[in-house]
């Protein structure tokens, strides 16, 4: 089946001439969630802004259920529902009004069949006729959800769902989501949250300096995130690691004092005791040995970390 939101190559040169999307290419697929992660500045924003026709992308195309956003711009903005980083209600606005007047604003039929199974959806139904000023924070921005999918898009953006919230609203969210999700919702949000990222996203695509650095499963992130790392403190520096230890996952320091050796905590065997092994046969002296179990946020700082050197 063709992806429900198909990105190619798409670019982003402001007015200034400042290069925020560099050829970003990516599928989403109908009913999976896609977290976008990426530092301030990655061009997240400018990302979701090109595909919903608020910024013309440069060069490139993407399409929302086979309708070119430039092409066909009306058609696939009415497949897409955008949720912003800022809280834009009218606070004595009535909620179940709000999602009426979103719907009209894409020219649909007023239809309170569906405005209902929205805000049912949201948990939002028993405040249908509250104003949006007598609503709690997590509320409010299930307002917002509810708004972005009054015209029954098939893709949902949430922009930075969970900036500057706390705690208790952030897991509000998620919930919602993973309710938004069980209805086959395709769901695109950024984030710079890495447990954002962990506790609501199918894969997650990282972004940074307007580059795609990795689109992964979070099964297989987490497969990563079993990875642990062995430190191995050395008495004497080594100027490369010897080739009798090629078979093992190794990275020297580079003042050659420490070697560290990867390894799959969920494989049957860690290779330890044969490295321990082939280290002594080597006549490699160790001082001190430490483990660490790598996290997502590791893998993030890393390829991030990675690009940066690659800039220098
Ligand atoms: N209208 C504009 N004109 C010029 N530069 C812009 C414009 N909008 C964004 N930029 C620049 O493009 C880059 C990407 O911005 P963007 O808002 O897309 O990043 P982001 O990943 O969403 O960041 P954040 O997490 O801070 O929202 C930034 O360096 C920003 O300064």
């Amino acid at each position: 089946m063709a992806a429900i939101l198909q990105i190619r190559d798409l670019k982003k040169t402001y007015d200034g001439g400042f290069q925020a999307l560099k050829g970003v290419t990516l599928d989403i697929e109908e009913g999976e969630i896609l977290a976008l992660l990426g530092p301030n500045g990655a061009g997240k924003t400018t990302l979701i802004s090109t595909i919903c026709g608020i910024t013309v992308p440069t060069s490139g195309s993407a399409s929302v259920s086979g309708h070119d956003i430039l092409r066909d711009f009306r058609q696939a903005r009415m497949e897409i529902g955008l949720v912003p980083q800022e809280i834009n209600l009218e606070p004595f606005s009535i909620v179940e009004d709000n999602l009426h007047f979103s719907r009209g604003l894409f020219g649909k039929p007023r239809d309170p069949a569906v405005v209902e199974k929205v805000l049912k959806q949201l948990s939002l139904w028993d405040k249908r006729r509250s104003r949006v000023h007598e609503l709690s924070g997590g509320m409010k921005r299930r307002v917002l959800i509810g708004k972005a999918l009054a015209h029954e898009p098939r893709v949902l953006f949430l922009d930075e769902p969970t900036a500057g919230v706390d705690v208790a609203l952030r897991k509000d969210m998620w919930e919602t989501v993973d309710q938004l999700k069980a209805d086959g919702v395709t769901i695109i949000l950024t984030t710079h949250y890495i447990e954002e990222a962990e506790a609501m996203a199918d894969r997650v695509a990282v972004i940074r300096k307007g580059e795609i650095l990795m689109v992964e499963p979070k099964a297989e992130l987490m497969r990563r995130l079993g990875r642990k790392e062995l430190r191995i403190d050395l008495r004497e520096p080594l100027a490369a690691v010897p080739e009798a230890l090629g078979a093992y996952d190794l990275a020297l320091a580079a003042d050659g004092l420490a070697l560290t050796y990867s390894y799959d905590t969920q494989a049957e065997r860690t290779g330890i005791a044969g490295l321990m092994r082939a280290l002594s046969d080597n006549g490699i002296v160790l001082k001190d040995i430490q483990t660490r179990q790598s996290s997502l946020e590791d893998i993030f700082v890393d390829l991030v970390a990675e690009e940066e050197g690659e800039d220098a």
